[in-house]
């Protein structure tokens, strides 16, 4: 395909490095480390907390926002309330993951109720992303085997990645947090939500060279996020016409 995706994104990721950007996490609580050891590892400062008394001053002073609903219960559905509030306040960029609403109908309707909210983008896996409706405003990443980036009739494909990522638990909820990450230093939603694709795709293939199976293909995943430069991105980036 043509366009500059990979160049855009080696550029933001230095972008990224140098601002080192606040991403607050309303994470659900299976893969709160895991996503703030990928976030600290690529060069973003990662905070978590869902009390209901603290979250609005964390987002305040986050650069972007993430809401994961794989672990919802009241206080989280509270905390979220009063974190959008926050981010709509102040015009900070977040991203919707609705982890799970697949197997929870009312956590579907939760999610599409948040998708009215204005994220700038939604990521999810296959099973979630079908049962939701993506406003035109928003950009939706759905992941798998390849990662499809779409806004209305605009789509691409990154065909960047390992198949061992589907096998650690959180490697999707941590693609929502990096998306958020771009987001911070890349108001434009649609280049932001590609290069964290891209980034995080090669970053996958790079771990996938020296892992053995899922165990040691986590803290490889993590080294590469570290490790990871503009000249892997654009000589190994593989962006593609979405097939759907
Ligand atoms: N078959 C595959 N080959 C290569 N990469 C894959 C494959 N399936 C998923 N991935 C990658 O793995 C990560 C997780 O994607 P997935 O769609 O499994 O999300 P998820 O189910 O929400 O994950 P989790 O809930 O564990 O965080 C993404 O970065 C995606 O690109
Ligand atoms: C396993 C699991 N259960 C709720 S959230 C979560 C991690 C992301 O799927
Ligand atoms: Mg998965």
């Amino acid at each position: 395909m043509s366009g500059d995706f990979p160049e855009q994104a080696a550029e933001m990721l230095q972008r990224l490095r140098g601002a080192t950007p606040r991403v607050h996490c309303l994470m659900n609580t299976v893969v709160q480390k895991p996503v703030a050891d990928g976030l600290s590892a690529l060069g973003a400062i990662p905070s978590m907390t869902s009390s209901v008394d603290e979250v609005s001053g964390f987002v305040a002073k986050a650069d972007a926002l993430v809401v994961n609903l794989g672990t919802l219960d009241d206080q989280r559905r509270q905390a979220i309330r009063l974190a959008l509030d926050t981010v709509q306040d102040k015009a900070k960029p977040w991203v919707l993951d609705p982890a799970h609403c697949d197997y929870s109908p009312p956590r579907a309707t939760f999610a599409q109720e948040l998708l009215a909210r204005g994220p700038a983008v939604m990521r999810a896996n296959a099973s979630e992303f079908v049962l939701l409706s993506v406003p035109d405003t928003v950009v939706g990443v759905r992941t798998g085997a390849s990662d499809l980036v779409r806004q209305g009739e605009r789509s691409l494909a990154i065909e960047n990645g390992h198949a061992l990522t589907a096998k650690v638990t959180g490697t999707g909820c941590l693609s929502g947090a990096i998306i958020a990450a771009f987001l911070a230093v890349e108001r434009d939603a649609f280049q932001a939500a590609t290069a964290a694709m891209l980034v995080v795709g090669v970053a996958a293939e790079i771990a996938g060279e020296t892992a053995h199976g899922p165990g040691s293909f986590e803290p490889a995943f993590l080294d590469a996020l570290d490790r990871i430069g503009p000249a892997e991105i654009t000589k190994r980036a593989r962006v593609a016409h979405a097939q759907d």
